[in-house]
């Protein structure tokens, strides 16, 4: 295998990387045994909700303030990378290298991450061909996953493993892998766009644009589509690292699988409704309603009643709700700004709007959700649907674009820092029930 080409992001990614490791060693070996955190029966029930045991330097998720990037809110973020000439929003290919280095690249260290994307997108055939093979009614996400997985014979970091690589060596092959693996998936994810709603009609990839406008090109949606794509990716790259396709990815890559077989897992999770998916549930819910509507806007107490529909029938408002936000997600609130730009008038952003004004009283009302507020699934659906992609079942192949930057960059991380396997306890029912009476394990218990 050819030894690939030292850029300036991966130079800048191993210097930090070796400055770093010398503080995770400190903290393991000499405050190990420092206590950050307890579990509690609910907690070991509950999804582990609230509990510190997962470390990751990419992004924080504070409960009230939202989503930070390397330290930096969402409108500091875009505000401080270099922008593509002519768009309003910033090269992703910038913010991947931001990411993994923690520094905002200078427009030179941009492009050249822009080229290197390029001179890594090549898809092999074989992997159209396994797309091709499946029933055109697959859902988009269990072809991206496949796609994904197809792929991983391509793994650097499976090869090298088997030649016999030193640990420390270990996030060089990780952040190659990673590396083709989001220089590919624009290209897998128009491809399947356009195989299964577009007559399977493809358009080549453009060399000369970067990737969200790239993406915008092979989709064949017109600007501002591109503008759309990279505020679109951007926002969904990562949340730290307790969410479903976070921690899929992070888990499995513990095992040292590598990036395509990690991040294949990851977007599985992300396909549940509870997580990514719920987008497409959004729209399907927004529908259903301007349908019952015979196309009209209802009044709040109409959109009152829709509700209460839907939480009597038992299923949850998809689109609100959060495991840890409290407040308005900041990239519901961004995405609501660019419409507010964009499509102020536009029916569905009004209705949105309206859900807005309602459903925190409602799921108030209701009682059950600690986190009435919206999240970023509840928005991100309008935006797509506005600019003419409306297959809805397509739009969590978006969010799993973009949240390739968060998840490849975190495991990445993961390798040059040396994370172990990780492998929680379990415990059986009776156990809990031993210890709920008991009023606490006595450390001697098991
Ligand atoms: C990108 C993302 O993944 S963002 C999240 C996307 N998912 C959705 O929008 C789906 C709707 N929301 C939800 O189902 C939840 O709010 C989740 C899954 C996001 C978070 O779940 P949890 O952390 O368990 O939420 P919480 O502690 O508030 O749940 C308590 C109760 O409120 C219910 N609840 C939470 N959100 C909602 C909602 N939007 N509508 C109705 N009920 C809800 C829960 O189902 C739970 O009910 P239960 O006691 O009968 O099991
Ligand atoms: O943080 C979570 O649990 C879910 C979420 O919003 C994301 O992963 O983007």
């Amino acid at each position: 295998m050819n030894e690939p080409k030292k850029t300036s992001l991966k130079l800048k990614l191993q210097e930090k990387i070796e400055a770093f490791r010398p503080r995770i060693t400190k903290l393991n070996k000499e405050f190990g045994n420092v206590q950050i955190d307890t579990v509690n029966i609910g907690q070991a029930i509950g999804g582990a909700r609230d509990v510190r045991c997962l470390v990751t330097d990419i992004s924080y998720l504070d409960p009230q303030e939202g989503i930070r990037f390397r330290g930096k809110t969402i409108p500091e973020t875009f505000a401080a990378l270099p922008k593509v000439p002519g768009s309003d929003y910033p090269f992703v290919e910038g913010f991947w290298y931001f990411l993994l280095t923690g520094e905002v690249p200078t427009l030179a260290q941009t492009l050249e991450v822009v080229q290197d994307f390029r001179a890594r997108s090549q898809v092999p055939q074989y992997v159209f061909d396994v797309l091709r093979a499946m029933p055109r009614d697959t859902h988009p996400m269990t072809m991206l996953s496949t796609a994904v997985l197809a792929m991983q014979r391509e793994s650097k970091f499976a090869h090298r493993y088997a030649e016999g690589m030193k640990k420390n060596d270990y996030w060089d092959p990780m952040y190659e892998d990673s590396t083709d693996l989001v220089a590919r998936l624009p290209v897998i994810a128009a491809y399947i766009y356009r195989m299964k709603y577009k007559g399977d009609i493809q358009i080549a990839p453009n060399p000369e644009l970067d990737m969200g406008g790239n993406f915008a090109h092979m989709m064949g949606i017109a600007r501002p589509y591109d503008d759309v794509a990279r505020m679109y990716f951007i926002l969904h790259s990562d949340h730290e690292s307790g969410n479903v396709s976070a921690h899929t990815t992070h888990l499995v890559a513990s095992a040292l699988s590598d990036a395509y077989y990690s991040f294949s897992a990851g977007l599985n999770g992300l396909a549940g409704p509870l997580h990514g998916l719920a987008n497409q549930e959004v729209l399907s819910w927004v529908q259903g309603v301007m349908k019952k509507m015979g196309g009209k806007l209802p009044s709040d107490e109409e959109l009152e009643k829709f509700l209460w529909d839907t939480l009597n029938s038992g299923q949850v408002v998809p689109g609100y709700g959060h495991a840890v936000l409290r407040k308005t997600d900041p990239r519901y609130t961004s995405q609501m700004e660019f419409c507010q730009k964009y499509l102020p008038d536009y029916p569905m952003f009004k209705l949105v709007n309206a859900i807005y004004r309602v459903a925190p009283k409602v799921l108030t009302a209701h009682g059950k959700t600690k986190n009435p507020w919206p999240n970023v699934d509840a928005q991100s659906g309008v935006i797509q649907y506005y600019y003419g992609l409306t297959e809805y079942d397509f739009y969590t192949v978006l969010f799993g674009v973009g949240r390739a930057l968060g998840v490849l960059a975190n495991i990445t991380w993961d390798r040059g820092l040396g994370y172990a396997i990780e492998r929680p306890k379990s415990v059986t029912t009776e156990m809990l029930e031993k210890w709920a009476l008991e009023g606490g394990r006595k450390p001697a218990a098991g």
